[in-house]
């Protein structure tokens, strides 16, 4: 498709979106009524979606949006070629938007990270990872801890299509969130709470990790989330689990007692601005201090169906001050019975940033109930 069509398309996603429709949302919609646009073509739309957003402190808003999306693609052209060229302070005026530097410190690295294309992750059944690796070319191993089931997709086939996708060999889940289920570390036969399952993508790997041994209550506020949900688990062929819907309110959806509990809480996601450029323009720190209430909430409303020696994670895809360490200082002063637990053997709380992982923005805590509690 010649660069004006695609121009023209990115253009027609972009005037349709707005705070309450993300432009990944109109896009989906268009693509699922572009009937003749090959997986290359859509590919080509959606990076040119995506640039504009990211690119969008640089741009001129009166200029046509065509115009605007031509520039967009100029800036990234540029930045890949030579990040240097942008400087720091420009970075971090435009790439931004203000509010966000009282609630993180960005290294320059963090902010070359924002303006760079996001790459593709998958995670791979433990006992379908060499056939995986097999069919899936080119890619590469994830790094330690998620090297033996994580890899780096280089290739440019849609997934979703594949027969080892069909039958559940594999999914497409980023390397931090990869790395939260191998914090969790779950064993075989233990009992698991997945608090706010969504649409299952750590229920999934918890699942796999206990190698289908074991329990897992898999519970969200969303019917419709708990419904993908059970497609997914139906797919993957993972049977050991229960899922119900809570609404993190103080009574807890059983009385059973939990060898672990993550709590992937609902966050900013500005650990995923990368991934998601529009997301910077549409999220307010209003936000951030309103989520950060139902963070402690939730942690709060768990804590007591912890068993002794059970450990409790608590995940966000951010990394704003008031999100992470805030909430988790908070919780641990609460909780005098818990013990922080070092995850990943980085300490109990742990920040994954972009820049070293080359994955989405993430923050851990663990704490652990002494065995006598
Ligand atoms: C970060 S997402 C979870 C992603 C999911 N764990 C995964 O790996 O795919 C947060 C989830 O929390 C749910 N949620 C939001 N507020 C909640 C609440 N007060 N109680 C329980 N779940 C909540 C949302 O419906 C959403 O599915």
């Amino acid at each position: 498709m010649p660069a004006d069509k695609t121009h023209q398309r990115a253009a027609q996603i972009l005037e349709r979106t707005g705070p309450d429709l993300p432009a990944d949302a109109v896009m989906r919609e268009m693509f699922s009524t572009w009937k003749r646009g090959t997986p290359a073509e859509k590919r080509a739309v959606a990076r040119a979606v995506f640039a504009h957003s990211r690119w969008q402190g640089w741009l001129d808003a009166d200029d046509p949006m065509i115009k605007q999306i031509a520039a967009a693609l100029t800036h990234q052209r540029q930045f890949d070629q030579d990040p240097e060229s942008y400087r720091t302070d420009d970075l971090a005026a435009h790439a931004v938007p203000a509010w966000v530097h009282d609630q993180i410190d960005f290294t320059p690295a963090e902010l070359r990270a924002l303006q760079t294309e996001p790459v593709l992750w998958i995670r791979a059944r433990s006992n379908h990872t060499l056939d995986t690796a097999k069919t899936l070319k080119p890619s590469e191993p994830a790094p330690a801890p998620a090297d033996t089931t994580g890899f780096r997709y280089l290739g440019t086939d849609d997934l979703y299509r594949t027969p080892g996708f069909k039958k559940g060999h594999f999914e497409i889940q980023d390397l931090g969130s990869q790395l939260i289920g191998h914090a969790c570390a779950p064993q075989p036969g233990e009992t698991w709470w997945d608090t706010c399952c969504g649409e299952g993508g750590k229920t999934l790997h918890l699942a796999d990790l206990m190698q289908g041994k074991g329990l897992i209550w898999a519970s969200d506020r969303s019917n419709r989330r708990l419904a993908r949900l059970k497609q997914r688990t139906a797919r993957a062929e993972v049977f050991n689990y229960r899922a119900i819907n809570w609404n993190g309110g103080e009574y807890p959806p059983t009385k059973t007692k939990f060898d672990g509990i993550l709590i992937d809480a609902p966050c900013s996601g500005v650990g995923t601005w990368r991934r998601n450029p529009h997301a910077r323009w549409t999220t307010s720190l209003t936000d951030v201090h309103e989520l950060a209430v139902i963070q402690r909430q939730l942690l709060t409303n768990v804590a007591n169906s912890l068993k002794p020696g059970g450990r409790l994670i608590y995940a966000v895809c951010t990394t704003t001050r008031s999100e992470t360490t805030a909430v988790a200082d908070a919780f641990t002063t609460a909780h005098p019975e818990l013990e922080p637990l070092s995850l990943l053997d980085r300490g109990p709380q742990v920040f994954l940033k972009p820049a070293e992982w080359n994955a989405n923005g993430m923050f851990l805590a663990g704490w652990k109930r002494a065995s006598n509690q």
